[in-house]
Order: C-alpha cells, then sequence, then structure tokens
C-alpha cells in the first residue's frame, strides 16, 4: 500500500485527508473524541511537511442533504482544542465557499469541511454521479491521504472514487490498524472468539459466514441477537429484528454446526416497556422475551447476567478475542450491564484482545475502562470485521 513517502514533498501543496470523525453526539455535545484524536499523527505530520490540509469526513447517516444535527462543527472545535492550532470550519464541501477557504490557506494551517454525506453524490451507488461528486472534491487539493480507517470497507466518492483522481496514499491511521489486524487474519492464536452485537444489523450478519471459517467461537449479544432468535423460532416483542434475514441466518447456524463452530447465544435478555433510560425493565428467558409484563411491545436492550457470566467464561479461556458492538444500549445504564462484563472479561483475559468500532470504543472509554487495558482499541468496527472476513475492501485496494 502507498504511504504518505510516496506522494513526494508536500512543502506548500494542497492535500486532502479523509478523516473517520464520525463521533458519538448528545446534545450536540461530542460524548468520546477518540476517533479525532486517533486522527491527529497525520494531520500534525501533514502540517510538520508545510502542506496546506483539507480535512473531510462524514458524521452519522444523513440522507445526501444537511441536518444541522449531523453538522461537524462541533468536531471542528474539538480538533482544534487537540490539536492546539485553529481548525477552520467551513460550513459546506464543495462550493464557493469551500473553494475560498481552500485557496486562502498557508502552509500548516488547516480546515475541516462540512459532513460529506450532506451530499448525495458521496454514498451514490450510481458511478457517474459518485465519481462527478469525486471531481469536485479533487479541485480542491492536489494529493489525497485516506486516513479514514472506519470507512475503509465502503465503495463511496471520498474513500474510493477521489483516490483514483489525485496522487493517493495511506494515512500513518489506517496503516497502523492494518499492522495490528493482521496479528488476527495471518495466524490467531487459539481459542479464537469473536463477540458480535451493535446495532447495524443487516450491515454486520454478512461478515457471519466468512467468520465461521475462521474463527472457534462466535458470541452474540446487542441489537444482532433478536434474529438469531427469530431465527430458531422465538418471539422478540419489538426488539431490533432483520425479518428478511431469517433464512440466512439458520443457514450460519447449520454451518456452524457443521464445522463445529460454537454459535453462543444469550440464555436470558433485559426487556424494557420503552426505550428510554428510565423505562421499566424485567429479565427473562431468551427464549421468553414476550413472557415479560410488556408482551409483545417489550423491546430487547441488553444480555441478561447468566448470558454476560456465560460469555465471559468463553473470553476468559479465549487466547484470541476481537469484539465489535455493545452488548446492549450501553447509553442507558440499565442496559449498560453486558456490555461492562464483556468489557471487563476482555481487560481480565491474558489473551490479545481488540475492540473494534466507534461505539464499541466509546463504551468501554464511557464505562470506565483505559485503552491500555485491551491490545488494540480499533477505530474501524464494520471496516475491521470485513478486513477480518479476508475481503477486499475497496478503501484499500485503491491504495495499492
Ligand atoms: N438490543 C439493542 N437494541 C437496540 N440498539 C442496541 C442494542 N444493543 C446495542 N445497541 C446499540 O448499538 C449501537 C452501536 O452499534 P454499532 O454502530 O453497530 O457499533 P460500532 O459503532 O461499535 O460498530 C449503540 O448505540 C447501542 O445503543
Ligand atoms: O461508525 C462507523 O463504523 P462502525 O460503526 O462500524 O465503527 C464509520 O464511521 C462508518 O460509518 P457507516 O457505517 O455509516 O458507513
Amino acid at each position: 500500500m502507498r504511504t504518505i513517502e510516496s506522494l513526494g514533498s508536500l512543502a506548500d501543496r494542497t492535500v486532502i485527508v479523509r478523516s473517520d470523525l464520525n463521533v458519538p453526539l448528545a446534545d450536540g455535545v461530542i460524548t468520546d473524541d477518540g476517533r479525532i484524536r486517533a486522527s491527529l499523527t497525520t494531520i500534525r505530520e501533514l502540517r510538520a511537511a508545510g502542506a496546506k490540509v483539507v480535512v473531510i469526513s462524514h458524521l452519522g447517516r444523513p440522507k445526501g442533504a444537511p441536518e444541522a444535527r449531523y453538522s461537524l462543527s462541533p468536531v471542528a472545535a474539538r480538533m482544534a482544542e487537540l490539536l492546539e492550532a485553529p481548525v477552520q470550519f467551513v460550513s459546506e464541501t464543495v462550493g464557493a465557499e469551500a473553494s475560498a477557504a481552500v485557496a486562502a490557506l498557508a502552509p500548516g494551517d488547516v480546515v475541516l469541511l462540512e459532513n460529506l454525506r450532506f451530499n448525495a453524490g458521496e454514498t451514490s451507488s450510481d458511478d457517474a454521479e459518485r465519481g462527478a461528486f469525486a471531481q469536485q472534491l479533487a479541485q480542491l487539493g492536489d494529493a489525497f491521504v485516506s486516513d479514514g480507517f472506519g470507512v475503509v470497507h465502503r465503495r463511496q466518492a471520498s474513500v474510493y472514487d477521489l483516490a483514483q483522481l489525485l496522487p493517493s496514499a495511506a494515512g500513518r491511521l489506517v496503516a497502523a490498524e492494518l499492522e495490528v489486524l493482521r496479528r488476527l487474519t495471518d495466524t490467531p492464536e487459539r481459542p479464537y472468539t469473536v463477540v458480535l452485537g451493535g446495532s447495524k444489523v443487516s450491515d454486520k450478519l454478512g461478515v457471519i459466514s466468512h467468520l465461521l471459517e475462521r474463527v472457534d467461537t462466535l458470541l452474540i449479544g446487542g441489537g444482532m441477537l433478536f434474529t438469531f432468535l427469530a431465527a430458531q423460532g422465538h418471539r422478540v416483542g419489538a426488539s431490533l429484528l432483520e425479518a428478511d434475514q431469517l433464512d440466512t441466518v439458520r443457514g450460519y447456524l447449520a454451518t456452524a454446526a457443521e464445522r463445529g463452530v460454537n454459535i453462543v447465544l444469550p440464555s436470558d435478555v433485559v426487556v424494557a416497556a420503552a426505550f428510554a433510560a428510565d423505562a421499566a425493565h424485567e429479565t427473562v428467558p431468551a427464549d421468553a422475551i414476550e413472557s415479560a409484563s410488556f408482551g409483545a411491545s417489550g423491546l430487547g436492550l441488553d444480555i441478561g447476567p447468566d448470558s454476560a457470566a456465560a460469555f465471559a467464561a468463553v473470553i476468559a479461556e479465549s487466547q484470541t478475542v476481537f469484539w465489535n458492538g455493545p452488548m446492549g444500549v450501553f447509553e442507558m445504564p440499565a442496559f449498560a450491564h453486558g456490555t461492562r462484563a464483556v468489557a471487563q472479561a476482555l481487560t481480565d483475559t491474558a489473551g490479545f484482545t481488540v475492540v473494534g468500532g466507534g461505539d464499541s470504543a466509546a463504551a468501554v472509554r464511557a464505562l470506565g475502562f483505559a485503552d491500555a487495558q485491551f491490545g488494540h482499541i480499533s477505530t474501524g468496527g464494520g471496516a475491521s470485521l470485513e478486513f477480518l472476513e479476508g475481503k477486499a475492501l475497496p478503501g484499500l485496494e485503491v491504495l495499492a
């Protein structure tokens, strides 16, 4: 993969850096700045080399048009504090204002442009529409550094198309992430356990078929677990469910049985009356979610204590553990126990542990764990999972 050195001297050149600054926000306040911190190594290096630095990123999943709650403006302010240097924020991604701001940059200056996904071209599946947006981005610089590890699995304009329009290279975060994750793909020490949870269920179910060829045990929690329970014929109330994936999941369960891979599902679940921090909640057997007082309107928001103990026991015996996706809605204390128990188990095991994903990383920090208690905290959840699958990732292929 091409490194920053391949771009030659960067003095006085305008370098576009694609970072993943998709941080969690609560009422406009950043609740975990890990991804901003992780972006700084590359940005500092480019500044020191005398480049004019144009940082681009997405935040959340707006639908191709501006939405105030997804503005990167608070991120620019936090980046400036961490960088101890001004970071100018421009309230559009492409257009006259963005071009003028970039033209006015001096060597060492940093500008952050507004959320890429306010433009429909960024995530379009139409090659021409995506390409046209990438062309507009390319006009803003004369070199491109791809450093948003969390998005290298996305075939999107700022990740995939832009890299083909300018001299381009991988940034330091992408390089560092790959170096660690290769330890998991090359020769993982066994037993090798992957823990899956979170809410991006449709995105992440697909990785399971490939993981079944590589791991010894899969622990399934978070929003992911209800599709498994439903596939086994259980009712899941109003919990997160990918109803069109039931046959696929039955296929995974059958393949796992054939291959001797252990898929461990929770035996108990915390069910709530509503998606709210103060909602009434009860712990019930996983195969009887609707036996809770809330009946068919109950929502499974965490794994129960027996499941958490069972997951911890598997983790304790593992030599390699990769974890993506919180076990429950950890942002609400009543539903954070499962996530805390899994985090604790990872810190207790002697094996090599990797936590991946924006929310998973935020969760372990919010629950009081330190980064150093884990082997590695990856800034990408979906990206690291797809890398572990052994898949060619669009954002990496274009840097080869
Ligand atoms: N049972 C559940 N129901 C709904 N949301 C859940 C559940 N369990 C976990 N979540 C949510 O999943 C989100 C994180 O999912 P995801 O984006 O897939 O993880 P990551 O960013 O680590 O890759 C968290 O905001 C958490 O509240
Ligand atoms: O948060 C992210 O990924 P993750 O939740 O898999 O860690 C990245 O910023 C990618 O975002 P996307 O999944 O909306 O493309």
